[in-house]
C-alpha cells in the first residue's frame, strides 16, 4: 500500500503544531521522519493514525481514506507502534499480542487455530515464545517494545507506521527491529532519532522541523552538516564509514 498525507496540519488550542506537511511513502518504500524533540513528528504520526483528528488535510493509504474509515477498517490495514506502551490492565504477552487479530474478527468470534498459529510465529520473529505466558507490565521497556512489535506483526497490516520503534532498545535489538520491519517489505512510516540508523535503513527521509517539512530525499543527499546543524544545533562532520560504507556523522559540539 501507499501512504499519501496531503496539506495536513494539526492545533491544539489555536497553536499550530503541524503545519501544512504533506508526505509520500511509495509501496514497499522504508521512509523516516526525523527532526529535534518537540518538532512535531509524533503529532504528524498520531493525526495519520487517528489518534488526533487534524484540522486540515487529507490521508489516504492507497484508495482508503483514512480520516472518513472506520478505526477497524484502517487497522485492517495500518499497523502502528506507538512511542508509550503502558497498560492499567495486566494481560499476558500472549493475550497482548493475540490483540492484533482483532481487527480481522467478527464481534463475536473466537480465537481460531490459525490465529494461534500467527500469534507464535509474531512471538518467534521478536524471540518472545518463552515470554508467552508473563504478564506484560512485568516486563522491562525494550522487551515491552518487542511485543507491542509481535502485537504488529500478528495482526499482519499492509502498511506499518513506527514512533521510536527503538526506545528502550539496546544496540542488538534496535537492530532486530529494523531488520523484521525491513523484511516485511511492505510501506513503512518511521519517526527515528539515530540519524546514522536512519541514513543506514530508510530509503528515503522527511525532515521536519517547528510543525513544517524542511528537507527530503534521500539519505546520503539531504543529512548534509549543513542540514544537521540548522535543523539539530549540532556542529558536524560527514564521511562515509569505512567499515560499512554507510553514512557516518561525528557529533563536534552543540551550537
Ligand atoms: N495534546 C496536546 N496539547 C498541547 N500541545 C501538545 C499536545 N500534544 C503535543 N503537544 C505539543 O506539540 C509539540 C510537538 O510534540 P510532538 O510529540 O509531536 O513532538 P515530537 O517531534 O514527536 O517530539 P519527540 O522527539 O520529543 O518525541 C510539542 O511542543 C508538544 O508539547
Amino acid at each position: 500500500m501507499e501512504l499519501n498525507v496531503e496539506h495536513l496540519s494539526v492545533s491544539f488550542s489555536n497553536i499550530d503544531i503541524v503545519k501544512d506537511v504533506s508526505v509520500q511513502v511509495k509501496k514497499k518504500q522504508f521512509v523516516g521522519l526525523i527532526g529535534p524533540n518537540g518538532c512535531g513528528k509524533s503529532t504528524l504520526l498520531k493525526s495519520i493514525y487517528k489518534v488526533i483528528k487534524p484540522r486540515q488535510g487529507d490521508v489516504f493509504l492507497s484508495e482508503l481514506d483514512v480520516i472518513k474509515s472506520s478505526p477497524k477498517k484502517v487497522a485492517q490495514k495500518l499497523g502502528v507502534v506507538g512511542q508509550f506502551n503502558e497498560l492499567s490492565f495486566d494481560f499476558t504477552v500472549r493475550e497482548m499480542v493475540m490483540m492484533g487479530r482483532t481487527p480481522h474478527k467478527g464481534l463475536l468470534e473466537t480465537d481460531s487455530q490459525a490465529d494461534y498459529s500467527i500469534v507464535d510465529a509474531a512471538l518467534g520473529k521478536v524471540n518472545l515464545e518463552a515470554y508467552a505466558a508473563r504478564s506484560y507490565n512485568s516486563l522491562s521497556g525494550g522487551e515491552k517494545q518487542r511485543v507491542i512489535l509481535a502485537r504488529v506483526l500478528a495482526q499482519q497490516p499492509e502498511f506499518m507506521i513506527l514512533d521510536e520503534p527503538t526506545n528502550h532498545l539496546d544496540i542488538k535489538y534496535q537492530l532486530q527491529i529494523l531488520n523484521i520491519v525491513k523484511k516485511l517489505d511492505i510501506g513503512i512510516l518511521a519517526a527515528l532519532h539515530d540519524l546514522a540508523l536512519a541514513a543506514e535503513y530508510c530509503d528515503y527521509l522527511y525532515i521536519m522541523n517547528k510543525g513544517r517539512v524542511v528537507a527530503s530525499g534521500k539519505p546520503e543527499e539531504i543529512l548534509t552538516k549543513q542540514l544537521i546543524g540548522e535543523v539539530f544545533d549540532v556542529e558536524c562532520e560527514t564521511y562515509r564509514n569505512p567499515v560499512t560504507g554507510g553514512l557516518g556523522i561525528a557529533y563536534l559540539q552543540t551550537r
